[in-house]
């Protein structure tokens, strides 16, 4: 395996930078070079920069390394994965691209920037592309591709095949997040144990609108967001891992619940044909029993890279509805992220 791209990971010690660590710790195409996140973790051994709170080999197999600092002067590989916090990232992310590393980014700092890729492989692959706008118009040799917020990755997932085969014309969704969506230590045990916190700092403004560029059509140089109308209302709740969310959608031409039914039964996006190691077989899960998806129950197959979708039913207002469910630190963070990089691989963007 020694010719495994050399990779950096940024915010190495975060809820999402261990989720990196323990993904890439038996890579077949990446294989960690270097771990770095603040000022205060630098020249520590990466056991003594954070507790590890995953199952699996405690720090991957990388406890005694040291973490070097997160600048590409000292932690420079051909592919950085980034899990900064928004505010590190405005600054990093562009650094490491601009020396020349191919950065895939969970931060939102750069995810609406028209250049920017806002990509998830299945949903759509060919806004990669963006990458060659982006180079010419920063001159850079390196790269931002960004995944999207976690609840709008599940939601656009379950959106994606209803708008390839009928067009979605509305959305009303109501998330129920998982507290690691808020990263370490997150939110205090005493405002959520036995609560409902109907407030997430930017989350609906993030999901309606990334939506749109994600189901966009790319034209060879800009991507169009689709013409669709999202609301989300979004909330914390005392769950560890995994995002739920109520969804209501319309549809073009009304279609049976049948026919939504097949459209995602029928869906094999490009991921599952290419084969890429961390795509799932199937990447939508459709459960037929009355009282699932459940959290406990189902938001670790598949590593937490498929989506759950169960309680279909007619929606006398919109059309359409269901349950919807998916892991929001691995498909919506660090899975994704690889995902993407296994996608840029794929297409050439990495040797
Ligand atoms: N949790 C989730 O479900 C999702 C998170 N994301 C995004 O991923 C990113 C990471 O989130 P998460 O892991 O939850 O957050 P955490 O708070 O758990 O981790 C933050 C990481 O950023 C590092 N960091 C903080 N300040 C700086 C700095 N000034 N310079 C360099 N590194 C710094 C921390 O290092 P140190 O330990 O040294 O302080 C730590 O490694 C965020 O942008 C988040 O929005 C995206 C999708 C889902
Ligand atoms: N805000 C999300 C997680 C997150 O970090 O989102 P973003 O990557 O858009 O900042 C949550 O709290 O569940």
């Amino acid at each position: 395996m020694s010719h495994r791209i050399p990779v950096t990971v940024l915010g190495a010690t975060g809820v999402v930078g261990q989720r990196f660590v323990r993904r890439l710790a038996d890579h077949p195409l990446f294989r960690i070079e270097h771990l770095a996140a603040s000022d205060r973790s630098a020249g520590k051994r990466y056991r003594e920069a954070c507790a590890w709170r995953l199952d699996g080999e405690p720090y991957g197999g990388l406890g005694d390394q040291v973490m070097g600092e997160g600048a590409p002067e000292h932690t420079l590989s051909p592919v950085v994965f980034s899990a900064l916090d928004t505010g590190p990232a405005t600054e990093l992310e562009p650094a490491f691209a601009r020396a020349g590393a191919l950065v895939f980014s969970n931060a939102s700092a750069f995810r609406m920037a028209p250049e920017v890729p806002l990509l998830v492989p299945e949903v759509n692959p060919e806004h990669l592309e963006l990458l060659k706008v982006q180079r010419t118009h920063h001159g850079w040799s390196g790269g931002i591709v960004t995944n999207a917020n976690c609840t709008a990755t599940v939601l656009v997932m379950a959106l994606a095949p209803l708008h390839a085969a009928f067009g979605v014309e509305a959305v009303l969704m109501t998330s129920m997040q998982a507290v690691s969506g808020a990263g370490y230590p997150g939110v205090p045990s005493l405002d959520i144990l036995g609560n409902v916190i109907p407030f997430i700092r930017n989350e609906e403004p993030k999901v309606e609108e990334e939506i749109p560029k994600m189901l966009g059509r790319f034209a060879g140089r800009t991507v169009t967001p689709a013409d669709l109308a999202v609301s989300a209302l979004c909330h914390r709740v005392p769950v560890l891992e995994g995002h739920t969310e109520a969804v209501s959608v319309r549809l073009r031409g009304n279609p049976t619940l049948e026919d939504v039914r097949a459209a995602w039964l029928d869906w094999h996006p490009e991921p599952q044909h290419l084969g890429l190691p961390s795509a799932p077989a199937v990447p939508i899960r459709l459960h037929d029993e009355e009282d699932r998806p459940q959290v406990r129950r189902d938001v670790e197959l598949d590593d937490g890279m498929s989506i759950h979708i169960g309680r279909l039913r007619a929606c006398p207002v919109l059309g359409v509805k269901f349950a919807l469910l998916g892991h929001n630190t691995e498909r919506g963070a660090a899975g994704g992220s690889i995902l993407n990089a296994e996608l840029a691989h794929a297409k050439g963007y990495l040797r």
